[in-house]
């Protein structure tokens, strides 16, 4: 989506040249791979729905494998890749190309042989359902899911998050959000989510067509059918999570297709909940930082309680010249961002 204001503050602009400054020689604990929006499909360039922002459908196969390339030389390499969601677009299920997209896509992230842990957007579950996403699209190594069968007992009606945590190294730990938990799309009509996000959309967006935003500023834009909620499940797990951290001292970092800061996004790609998110991570010291795609043009804000919100540029919109993609390095006292083209040097430094 796109964004009709400037969300690169006096802050931001501060932390980049401090960045630019910042000692190289210090070997990091451990680095990572980020990317969001790759949207690949086999067709044409094309245009957003605004028709303001060209798609580059077939190149962001390019754009990976040029990301692969300098993941592959760092001189750190990454324990691992952060897939912010989007993986492929939803025009591959008109062509009933779904399934070959996802694997060319998945073949170029194998060529590094770095694990990929993918989060899911919008697009995932225009292609397809929860149920093949768990089968061809699951992270490895998500060895603390949420844990489906208590919420199962509790919640009969209810179907699987895709939610999950894991620790690269110690002192540290990874949140993978799933922001369609709530959600008209990839929720089957039967389930009680499905149900909670028409009810959600019914008491706020009034047009015909619920992809159509119910206002033209402000933060009710948000309250659109290719956005999502967390679940109460969801969100009280993440606090449980949370607090465990607390007590062990760790750095959390979150991810989620959908933003969570009104300073990090246009308004129209927030999460339909995200104060929810928002007030949870302030009553926990452990969090560091929140990264989430969706919003092509990408974004940054460190908010109150000092967690930095990175909204990643997205690889669809991105020149066949340009980059789109980030490396960041992991230190005791901060994280340091690399970014490549449009994704910009920044010094995320723990408060
Ligand atoms: N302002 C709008 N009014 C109506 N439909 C919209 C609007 N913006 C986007 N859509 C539709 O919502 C869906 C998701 O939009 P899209 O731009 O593809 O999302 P993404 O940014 O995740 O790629 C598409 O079907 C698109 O046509």
């Amino acid at each position: 989506m796109n964004k009709w204001w400037t969300k690169h503050e006096g802050l931001s602009s501060r932390l980049i040249s401090r960045a630019s400054k910042m000692d190289d020689s210090i070997q990091p604990l451990f680095t990572f791979g980020v990317i969001a929006d790759i949207q690949y499909a086999d067709i044409d360039d094309g245009y957003n729905f605004t028709h303001t922002r060209k798609r580059y459908y077939r190149n962001s196969l390019q754009l990976l494998r040029r990301a692969n390339e300098k993941w592959k030389t760092e001189t750190v390499q990454p324990s691992f890749i952060l897939q912010l969601g989007d993986i492929i677009d939803g025009f591959n299920k008109k062509y009933e190309a779904s399934q070959k997209a996802l694997d060319t896509v998945l073949t170029e992230f194998d060529r590094t042989g770095i694990a990929v842990h993918h989060v899911w957007g919008n697009h995932e579950f225009y292609n397809f359902s929860r149920q093949d996403l768990i089968t061809s699209l699951n992270s490895q190594n998500t060895d603390f899911a949420m844990r489906e069968d208590e919420i199962k007992q509790k919640h009969p009606d209810n179907e699987q998050s895709y939610a999950y945590h894991f620790s690269p190294a110690p002192n540290f730990r990874f949140v993978v959000l799933d922001a369609y938990d709530v959600s008209l799309i990839g929720r089957q009509e039967n389930s009680e989510q499905y149900n909670q996000a028409l009810k959600i959309l019914q008491e706020h967006n009034g047009n015909y067509d619920l992809n159509q935003p119910p206002a033209y500023s402000g933060l009710e834009q948000r309250f659109v059918k290719f956005n999502g909620g967390f679940g109460q499940d969801q969100l009280e797990w993440l606090d449980r999570l949370l607090s465990l951290s607390d007590q062990k001292l760790e750095k959390v970092t979150i991810v989620s297709h959908l933003p969570i800061h009104p300073s990090s996004t246009d308004p129209v790609c927030l999460a339909w909940n995200y104060d929810d998110v928002l007030s949870i991570l302030y009553s926990h010291k452990s969090v560091v930082c929140f990264m989430a795609g969706h919003d092509h043009d990408g974004g940054y804000h460190q908010d109150i309680s000092g967690i930095h919100h990175l909204t990643f540029e997205g690889v669809i919109e991105t020149r066949p010249n340009n980059d789109a993609f980030g490396t960041v390095y992991v230190y005791e006292d901060r994280m340091k961002l690399k970014g490549n083209g449009r994704v910009p040097h920044r010094s995320l430094n723990y408060e």
